[in-house]
């Protein structure tokens, strides 16, 4: 598990370790953490044109004693000072190793100077112009200084975080870094777990600076491989198929018969005891064209709600399902069952219309929103204020309702009440295709009969929903119905022999 803080978090931690610490260790160890990783980078370090972009803060300090190393160790290094306040110790490290700084260039003719060919030329750029100080988009000449780096061929490695990126939430709201590796020290940010900021920090490496019995509980966890395989149900010889977990499913409609045979596919892929499908004939039909091992009936039009599967360990609602009075009856009958429930699309967008079906609900319960679904539920908030904003509004969600919330988009992010809230990071744009939700709230619905909690369940199937995706990509495109076969491979990819 990689676990993160926010700012606050970090600050009273590093107070606490440098009182007991002499003057500059933190940084001295951040930077040989640093220069590893960009001696790392180098095919060579002799001889390489490193450039650093430096700003006034501690950060840019950073970058300076680790230039100073690796300037020692041969690399042609040169500093490029954002501001007319440089760190003065790592400044004088740096020159004592013989490195140089090149003039800051003015908020005008920024490309003309020499600090542009420098960059240009670069082997590898050093991104130290702010990180958990930064506030907002980069301004002049911070600004110009990163449009340079993201000109330039060499790669950027950003020093604790890109430069630009919000370090508590991932929002990026003006200029900004973006980065091929970032180095980030004593514990991770938030904001390099969460999209936009995500996508600006490429591979994230994490150098231990000795913070960690100095930090209480992270505010958020990104799951690894080995989480997610020590999280899986797993059948064994004692397992029949009702111990297993016998999954309900109410979704799809004779409009949407594809959403019942994508969710249902997602369930059967990930591993379940039984799926019992209710629905429409026409549904019901084609659900069991496709897969024939449900356990499939037609609701009684005269009672639909009374024709329900009873006696099941998890049920998933919602997905294609409509949003008539039988929906809503439906969706009621299912919320008042004390199994845990898994609601998604039109089910969400009817708790939306009346909030009480959720706020009387006790028992465990998940919905799966993407960021319009998720503005129903939020009154007052836009979709897009939701996709910049991911972390809080998924967590405003989950207290409002008292449920765990999935938000799918570009990092889908999982939010439940007492608890730290959950980055997935195997998200990839191949998932935004029609239906690939249907089949991730299935696989989800597995686990829940699985026997899961809600927070698990959507961890490992968003998990291993993203890593599907990856598994069947072999460079075309791919559809929803291509997760079905990539599900298994997904799981055997987890623990590799
Ligand atoms: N505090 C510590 O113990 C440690 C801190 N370390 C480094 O110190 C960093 C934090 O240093 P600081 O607190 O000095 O802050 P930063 O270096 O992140 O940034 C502060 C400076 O950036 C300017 N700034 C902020 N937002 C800006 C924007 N949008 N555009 C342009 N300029 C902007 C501020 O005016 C200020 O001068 C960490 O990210 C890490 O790299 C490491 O050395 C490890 C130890
Ligand atoms: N840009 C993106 N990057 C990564 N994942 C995405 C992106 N856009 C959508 N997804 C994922 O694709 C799936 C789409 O689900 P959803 O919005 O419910 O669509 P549908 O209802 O058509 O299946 C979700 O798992 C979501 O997280
Ligand atoms: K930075």
């Amino acid at each position: 598990m990689r676990y993160a803080h926010t700012v606050d978090t970090v600050r009273k931690a590093e107070g606490g370790l440098m009182a007991r610490l002499p003057d500059g260790t933190l940084m001295r160890r951040a930077a040989a953490g640093l220069a590893a990783v960009c001696a790392r980078m180098l095919p060579r370090t002799y001889g390489a044109r490193v450039v650093l972009l430096v700003g006034g803060g501690d950060n840019g300090g950073d970058a300076l004693y680790a230039g100073a190393l690796l300037a020692r160790r041969g690399a042609a290094v040169r500093a490029v000072p954002a501001g007319s306040r440089v760190h003065e110790g790592g400044l004088a490290a740096l020159r004592g190793a013989g490195g140089r700084t090149v003039p800051a260039p003015g908020a005008q003719g920024i490309a003309d100077s020499p600090a542009a060919a420098d960059i240009a030329g670069a082997d590898l750029i050093v991104d130290g112009l702010v990180g958990i100080g930064g506030r907002g988009g980069l301004r002049a000449p911070h600004a110009g200084l990163a449009a340079l780096a993201g000109a330039a061929e060499a790669p950027v490695v950003a020093v604790d975080l890109p430069s630009g990126i919000d370090p508590d939430t991932g929002a990026v709201t003006g200029p900004a870094v973006r980065a091929d590796v970032t180095v980030t020290f004593g514990t991770h940010k938030p904001g390099l777990f969460v999209d936009p900021g995500a996508a600006h920090a490429g591979v994230v490496e994490y150098v231990d600076i000795g913070l960690g019995p100095e930090l209480p509980g992270p505010r958020l966890e990104c799951p690894q491989h080995a989480d997610i395989a020590a999280l899986l149900p797993r059948p064994t010889a004692e397992s029949d198929k009702y111990r297993r977990g016998v999954l309900a499913m109410a979704v799809g409609s004779d409009r949407y018969r594809g959403a019942a045979v994508l969710a249902v596919g997602g369930a059967l892929r990930m591993g379940v005891g039984m799926v019992r499908y209710a629905g429409s004939q026409g549904a019901v039909a084609e659900v069991l064209h496709h897969w024939p091992e449900v356990v499939a009936s037609v609701l009684d039009p005269m009672d639909p709600v009374g024709s329900l599967p009873r006696r099941v360990a998890a049920w998933v609602v919602g997905s294609g399902r409509g949003l008539h009075p039988v929906a809503a009856a439906e969706l009621e009958t299912v919320l008042d069952s004390p199994r845990p429930v898994l609601a998604d699309a039109d089910a969400i967008t009817l708790i939306g219309k009346d909030p009480r079906l959720l706020r009387d609900r006790s028992a465990p319960t998940l919905i799966t929103p993407h960021a319009g679904e998720l503005a129903r539920l939020l009154p007052g908030t836009e979709r897009e204020d939701i996709e910049a904003h991911r972390l809080d509004h998924a967590a405003r969600a989950a207290d409002e309702y008292g449920c765990t919330v999935l938000l799918k988009g570009s990092t889908t992010v999982i939010a439940e009440p007492g608890h730290p809230a959950v980055a997935n990071p195997t998200g990839s744009p191949l998932l935004a295709t029609a239906g690939s939700g249907d089949v991730l709230a299935g696989m989800i619905g597995a686990l829940l009969a699985g026997g899961l909690t809600p927070r698990e369940a959507a961890v490992c199937g968003a998990y291993l929903h993203g890593l599907a995706a990856r598994v069947a990509h072999d460079g075309a495109a791919i559809s929803a119905s291509d997760l079905f076969d990539a599900v298994p491979r997904a799981v055997a990819a987890l623990s590799p022999r």
